[in-house]
């Protein structure tokens, strides 16, 4: 069963013709015996750049990890490529906003790397072609000796998204990655990961705090209203890509869709 889309104003849904990779149908999620989620209905194109937004506490994260396989939901299905999320899929990377947690201190960032190409059994001599290739797209073409702990939080975050790589992901889940760094690493790693995804085609779901930050990245963003968590607003973002953190952020669009979104937040949380 296809997922009916929101008609929202301003809404758009995934492009025409475009293939979907991602289908929630009537999700609902209680936890304990509280409903966090309820009545999500999205479809999410293949190679499309999708962000959540959303107050403290609507849902964005248990969101990201039913589609990354980590919950189920109460009701409702979660499908990638056609086929119920029932775990973890080796197709699918989390990256998480605490990078120091997500590394292993007792490895050097190539052994950190080697780890994904550990897990999906790729053989030991095709593996360093790959993550010196890795290390060097993320910017870390030089510090593949370094623990995680002689990196700066930018490095250690490159350093997550490189891992994640590893796996070849269909699907990036991305919650507040950036959201630990200062306003210029982040900025240049948003940068960063735009052209990634770009190169790769892979399709994003990006859970941020930052209206800013969404509108900059995304080709949609969807804000969630709280208790129940469920989606508000749904808006295409038709700024020409690639994106650019002056003239993007000076667009007409740009600054016309952080209004509405800010807007809508400061009254999903009245
Ligand atoms: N395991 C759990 N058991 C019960 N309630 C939970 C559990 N995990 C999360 N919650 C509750 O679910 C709600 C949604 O949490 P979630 O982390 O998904 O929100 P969020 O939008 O990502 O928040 P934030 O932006 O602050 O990270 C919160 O009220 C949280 O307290």
């Amino acid at each position: 069963m296809q997922a009916q889309m929101l008609d929202l104003p301003g809404s758009r849904n995934k492009p025409d013709g475009a293939k979907t990779l991602i289908s929630l149908s009537d999700v609902h999620i209680s936890l304990g015996r509280r409903p966090i989620l309820t009545g999500i209905n999205l479809e999410i194109a293949k190679g499309e750049f999708l962000c959540i937004v959303g107050g403290s506490g609507c849902g964005k994260t248990t969101l990201l990890r039913a589609v990354a396989g980590l919950i189920q939901p109460t009701s409702g299905s979660v499908k990638i490529d056609g086929k119920a999320v029932l775990e973890p899929r080796q197709d699918v990377a989390v990256v998480f906003q605490d990078y120091g947690k997500a590394l292993l201190p007792w490895r050097t960032a190539y052994g950190n790397v080697e780890l994904a190409l550990e897990a999906n059994g790729t053989p030991r001599e095709r593996r360093k072609t790959i993550i010196e290739d890795l290390l060097a797209k993320v910017g870390l073409g030089e510090q593949g000796a370094k623990y995680p702990s002689e990196l700066s939080g930018g490095m250690q975050q490159r350093l997550q998204i490189a891992r994640c790589l590893a796996q070849s992901p269909a699907v990036m889940l991305m919650d507040e990655p950036f959201g630990a760094l200062d306003a210029m690493t982040r900025q240049a790693l948003q940068d960063e990961i735009l052209e990634l995804v770009a190169s790769t085609g892979t399709t994003v779901f990006f859970v941020t705090h930052d209206l800013e930050e969404a509108v900059y990245l995304g080709d949609r963003v969807i804000g969630l209203r709280p208790n129940p968590g469920r989606v508000g607003i749904e808006t295409g973002v038709s700024l020409a890509r690639p994106r650019n953190q002056l003239t993007s952020r000076e667009d007409a669009e740009f600054l016309r869709l952080r209004r509405k979104l800010f807007d809508f937040i400061q009254e999903a949380e009245a």
